[in-house]
């Protein structure tokens, strides 16, 4: 069991979330509320019978409720509505900065127009206290020339998103399925990460670096299964932007008690926490702090040392990265 102190300083220390997917922040009751705004028909009856469907076997098997989720987003203000949402939570939990993934394929599939999607997120950042930026992400199961299409539709708001990301069903659809449009956005400027290594082989991992040349892998935890690769992203320190709750609800893990983190640490590794699909997932960044510490021997050390990690790994300007460090320390100081 946690203690009282460990648990108020998890809550109330300064964090950094670098892997949160904004429509896994729709919780059953907006989801359902959106659905009535916008007469979409959905295939549940009720917010408790949506959620007792929250019962995942493998990734597949989420992401199939996930995109059904996100059918009830259609005009400006339903982003604006779902993002807004989530930076609430995250300012509850002392979340200071967040690099939010959004999937604009999920919507423009739907007919939902590029502008729409990315005005209406973005609009609800910049009226946030808590620092964000935005984070375009491919469906990997769809093809490369789709991904292309949907760079050149979001190119005219260059400006509103700060990197590319690739997520979606990873098995079976590796990385390298997307090295010209990344080596694109890689011209262009643009801030490179993709899931890697969630239920894909330490192999996806490789290629995400040497292909892609992303910047952070999203996952990674497969890593462990390959000591070079182990040694090499701990020498290169490399970010893993871990997700421990999303990571028992797929079954990467049966338990949290099998969670690697800690050996991640251990092995020098960048790691971060992070809450993935918290509307899906049983938790928001203070939910799965909690979670991972209670099950694995982890103190105020490894405390300290994940809320500087999520600072670190963030794609932030030098001072303002080294602003937010100096809070963490300050923080940490005074407990
Ligand atoms: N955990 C995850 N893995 C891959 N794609 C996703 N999209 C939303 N959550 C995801
Ligand atoms: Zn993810």
């Amino acid at each position: 069991m946690l203690n009282d102190q460990l648990r108020r300083v998890l809550q109330q220390m300064p964090k950094a979330e670098l892997h949160i997917h904004i429509e896994g922040s729709l919780e059953p009751e907006l989801i359902f509320a959106l659905a009535e705004r916008n007469g979409v028909k959905l295939a549940y009856g009720s917010v408790e019978e949506l959620r007792a469907a929250y019962a995942f076997t493998d990734l597949q098997s989420f992401l199939d409720i996930y995109y059904a989720g996100a059918s009830v987003l259609l005009k400006e203000q339903d982003f604006y509505d779902m993002t807004a949402a989530y930076l609430k939570r995250a300012e509850a939990d002392n979340v200071r900065h967040t690099e939010i993934f959004f999937d604009p394929q999920t919507h423009t599939a739907r007919g939902v127009p590029m502008d729409v999607i990315i005005n209406g997120i973005y609009r609800a950042c910049q009226d946030s206290p808590v620092s964000a930026t935005l984070i375009l992400c491919f469906l990997r199961h769809l093809s490369e020339e789709d991904a292309v299409a949907t760079l050149e539709a979001a190119l005219p708001y260059r400006d509103k998103f700060i990197g590319v990301g690739l997520d979606s069903s990873e098995v079976g659809n590796p990385p390298e399925k997307f090295a010209r449009v990344f080596a694109r956005c890689r011209d262009l400027g643009l801030h490179l990460v993709a899931h890697a290594g969630e239920e894909g082989p330490p192999a996806y991992i490789y290629t995400a670096l040497d292909t892609l040349k992303v910047e952070r892998i999203d996952h990674g935890v497969r890593c462990l299964e390959d000591a070079e690769l182990t040694a090499r992203l701990a020498k290169e320190q490399m970010a893993l932007t871990v997700c421990p709750l999303s990571n028992i609800k797929l079954c990467v893990f049966d338990q949290m008690e099998q969670h690697n983190l800690l050996q991640l640490l251990d092995a020098g590794i960048l790691a971060t926490v992070n809450s993935d699909d918290p509307a899906y997932f049983g938790g928001y960044m203070n939910d799965n702090f909690i979670a991972t510490f209670e099950a694995l021997p982890l103190g105020l050390s490894h405390a300290h040392r994940l809320s500087r990690n999520g600072f670190v790994a963030a794609f932030l300007p030098e001072e303002q990265k080294q602003k937010f460090l100096a809070e963490v320390d300050a923080f940490f100081a005074a407990v």
